[in-house]
């Protein structure tokens, strides 16, 4: 990849002027004043989010530097998505190890510059720094809605339909196949942790009484869906989609590992939500016009007699336990 012709500037702000200020939209104003000016879009509600990425925590050092950056913008494109939300702009903060080569920079920009079209992206401003640690990058997103047309994680009922997008635990085993743990032979598995795809254009109040994107793994994610609806949910772990490749590296014979892997592992920024039993036709329609796989997996009710909102995971019949039902950072 050429990188661009060097600049007479600090190489801190030589990198900011060769390699992200072509990435700016008018709002960013050249990535040459203190804050980005933006226009809201007229009678439109702004929809925020952040979500950072550490190098070893969220992905693997030495994955490709565009493959990173797509995945920093997309994991936050997957909070808009869940949220009902067109994308705006983003800011962006990257702080390296010092000796990060230039060509690191040029290919995170590249892959940066691809998303931004494919997304209808545009870079608003960020910062950039030097550190002594693990490469943090993090990406703020604006997006927005209708007023009142945001889908929130509270707002599921008894009786509505708990329904997952796309194939769910791609990104766990991908991971471990991305470290040579499992067999990937087509590359399908790790492609789906180096760059999940956000389901845009899919939620909105008209199907969904509740959403949320599943980063950390599905039974944990779903609990939160619960808790912030008081409702429980009880979901039926044979019915949860997986993939053909994820068939493949363990689907057969006794399946409790498997499942406990592909259940709570994260990493799928698929959306779990709480869709209306009269609304499934109407999720199911706009699903095929966007060709996106929806599928029914279970059912809130009202939480039983003294018992907090939760999940149970039905497996043949019978509660499975899956211990902690995803990630968590400390
Ligand atoms: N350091 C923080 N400061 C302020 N709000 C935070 C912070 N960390 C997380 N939150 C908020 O807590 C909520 C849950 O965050 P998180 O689990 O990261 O959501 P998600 O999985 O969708 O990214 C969000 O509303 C987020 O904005
Ligand atoms: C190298 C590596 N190790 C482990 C994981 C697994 N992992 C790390 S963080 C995480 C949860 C998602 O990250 P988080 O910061 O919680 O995102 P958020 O829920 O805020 O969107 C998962 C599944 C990974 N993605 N990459
Ligand atoms: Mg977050
Ligand atoms: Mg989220
Ligand atoms: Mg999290």
């Amino acid at each position: 990849m050429a990188a661009p012709p060097a600049t007479r500037l600090p190489p801190e702000f030589d990198r900011i002027a060769r390699h992200f200020a072509p990435l700016a939209g008018p709002a960013g104003l050249g990535l040459t004043d203190d804050a980005a000016l933006l226009e809201p879009p007229a009678g439109r509600a702004l929809v925020l989010t952040v979500d950072a990425m550490v190098a070893g925590v969220h992905y693997l050092p030495d994955d490709p530097p565009d493959l990173v950056a797509r995945k920093l913008l997309r994991v936050n494109l997957s909070d808009l998505a869940a949220k009902g939300a067109v994308p705006l702009g983003y800011l962006l903060t990257v702080s390296v190890p010092v000796d990060t080569p230039d060509d690191w920079f040029a290919r995170f920009a590249a892959g940066l510059a691809a998303d931004q079209a494919a997304y209808g992206l545009a870079l608003l401003g960020g910062d950039t720094t030097g550190t002594p640690g693990a490469a943090t990058l993090t990406a703020t997103l604006i997006g927005h809605v209708a007023p009142g047309g945001m889908v929130r994680r509270g707002g599921a009922v008894a009786g509505d339909l708990i329904v997952v997008t796309g194939t769910i635990g791609d990104g766990a085993l991908g991971l471990a196949a991305a470290r040579g743990q499992v067999p990937d032979p087509d590359g399908f598995l790790a492609g789906r942790y180096r760059l999940p795809t956000p389901r845009l254009g899919l939620i909105a109040p008209d199907v969904a009484h509740a959403a949320l994107d599943v980063s950390d793994g599905l039974v944990q994610d779903l609990g939160h869906l619960c808790r912030a609806s008081g409702v429980s949910a009880e979901i039926d772990a044979g019915a949860v989609p997986a993939s053909a490749a994820a068939f493949g590296v363990g689907g057969q014979g006794d399946r409790t590992a498997w499942l406990a892997t592909r259940l709570t592992g994260g990493d799928d920024y698929e959306i779990v939500m709480a869709v209306p039993p009269g609304r499934l036709a109407a999720l199911r329609a706009r699903a095929g016009a966007l060709g996106i796989p929806v599928t029914p997996i279970g059912v809130c009710r009202p939480p039983g007699p003294g018992e907090p909102p939760g999940v149970t995971v039905l497996h043949d019949g019978a509660a499975l336990t899956l211990g902690p039902g995803g990630w968590s950072h400390f």
